[in-house]
């Protein structure tokens, strides 16, 4: 067995997937085959779901029908309902609260008594979670700014629906085709780490809400799905401050701090997900008459390409379309979660498909042969 010590798990490969797949040097993402461009333009966040749990794009027929059973899977029960509004008054994070619900779901789920691996009960399960996390989050939003809960409506796509529920009104196209574009765009992304922590949980035989919970812990962290957090707070920071964006990022690098956004484990060039969302951002700001945040968030990509080799990441330019959508900053990782989770849920199925369980080893560089001295001679 290779003693080579991989930190981080670097280039290390650990599973065959159908499902994604990235060029990091030219800057490719392909889901099932189809490019990121070609699905952000063309398929909603419903198609780009049936595709990643069924293995091809549906006709209407299919469509239809897989619209119609995620639609009916919106609802949260009245005890769900009272733990968001628990996790509100306490005032906990965003993330942790739909790790928290997201967990709780079980409890209601009809087929939480099947076996763990069964595909057609992680499909309906699968469905649920997703439907329902929209709803949950926007619960959670309207709880905490002490609004009334807004139910989910079944006319509405997924993107348009979640705009509603948080904000109580029907959204503009723009603001729903902009919302359904970055649900696609950050659907799934390879063995990124919660796509991991999920294929690791479900790998044991734990059951697909244990892998989704996982995974949610682990997409918080500022290092993965935390980061788009991170980069609007940078913003919000430099123009509080008055600042020059680039003298800000200067600081933070003198002072050995990441900048948020950018940097990536596969990509060495720009992310494909960061150019469109670049150009959403820009929209945005160009719809608005006020350019300010695009402006700031591209005069950061200039300076720290060309001084420090650094690329954005999906994280960079989400940030600022979220911002100028209205969207609080602090949901923008929990709707990364929402949307990610149909990722989550493929990459479960395909290992429950081929199951070995996950467990690599670590080198012991700890103490040998001590001698053991009993409690009271210690
Ligand atoms: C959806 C996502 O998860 S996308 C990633 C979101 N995360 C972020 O945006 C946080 C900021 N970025 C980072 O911390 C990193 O780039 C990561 C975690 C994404 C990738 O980390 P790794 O693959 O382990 O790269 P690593 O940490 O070895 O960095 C390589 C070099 O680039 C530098 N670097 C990488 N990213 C950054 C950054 N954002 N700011 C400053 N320097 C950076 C590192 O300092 C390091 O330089 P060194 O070799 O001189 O020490
Ligand atoms: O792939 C990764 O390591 C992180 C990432 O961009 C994602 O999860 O979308």
């Amino acid at each position: 067995m290779a003693d080579d010590l991989k930190r981080g798990l670097e280039g290390v490969l650990v599973a065959e997937s159908e499902l994604s797949s990235i060029d990091g040097d030219a800057g490719r993402l392909i889901y099932r085959g189809y490019t990121i461009e070609d699905l952000a333009r063309n398929a909603s966040y419903e198609e780009v779901l049936y595709l990643l749990w069924h293995g091809h794009l549906p006709n209407e027929d299919d469509l239809a029908a897989f619209t119609d059973s995620m639609t009916a899977e919106r609802a949260i029960d009245d005890e769900i309902l009272e733990t968001v509004r628990a996790l509100a008054d306490a005032d906990e994070e965003p993330m942790a609260a739909l790790r928290t619900v997201v967990s709780h779901l079980s409890a209601y789920d009809p087929d939480a008594d099947a076996d763990p691996t069964d595909r057609e009960a992680n499909l309906r399960k699968g469905r649920r979670i997703t439907a329902k996390m929209p709803t949950i989050l926007a619960a959670f939003e309207r709880a905490r700014r002490g609004d009334q809960f807004v139910p989910p409506r079944e006319d509405l796509g997924h993107a348009e629906n979640f705009l509603y529920m948080l904000n109580g009104e029907e959204p503009d196209e723009v603001l729903a085709e902009t919302f359904d574009q970055a649900l696609v765009l950050h659907a799934d992304h390879g063995l990124n780490a919660s796509t991991f922590a999920a294929m690791v949980t479900s790998s044991t035989l734990s059951d697909l809400h244990a892998s989704i919970t996982s995974a949610i812990g682990t997409l918080s962290g500022s290092l993965h799905g935390g980061a788009n957090q991170d980069v609007m707070e940078m913003l919000k920071e430099v123009d509080d401050a008055k600042m020059e964006p680039v003298d800000w990022v200067i600081d933070a690098i003198d002072e050995g701090r990441r900048v948020p956004g950018f940097g990536h484990r596969v990509y060495n060039v720009k992310d494909p997900r960061a150019k469109i969302l670049g150009e959403k951002s820009e929209a945005l700001g160009e719809a608005a008459g006020d350019l300010k945040w695009y402006e700031m968030s591209v005069a950061i990509e200039e300076y720290l390409h060309e001084e420090k080799g650094l690329a954005p990441n999906v994280d960079f330019y989400s940030a600022s379309t979220y911002y100028q959508m209205g969207i609080p900053i602090d949901i923008y990782t929990p709707i990364f979660a929402m949307s990610r989770a149909g990722g989550w849920i493929a990459h479960v199925l395909e290992q429950y498909e081929d199951n070995r369980l996950i467990r690599p080893r670590s080198r012991y560089v700890g103490p040998e042969d001590q001698e053991f001295v009993p409690l009271e001679d210690r």
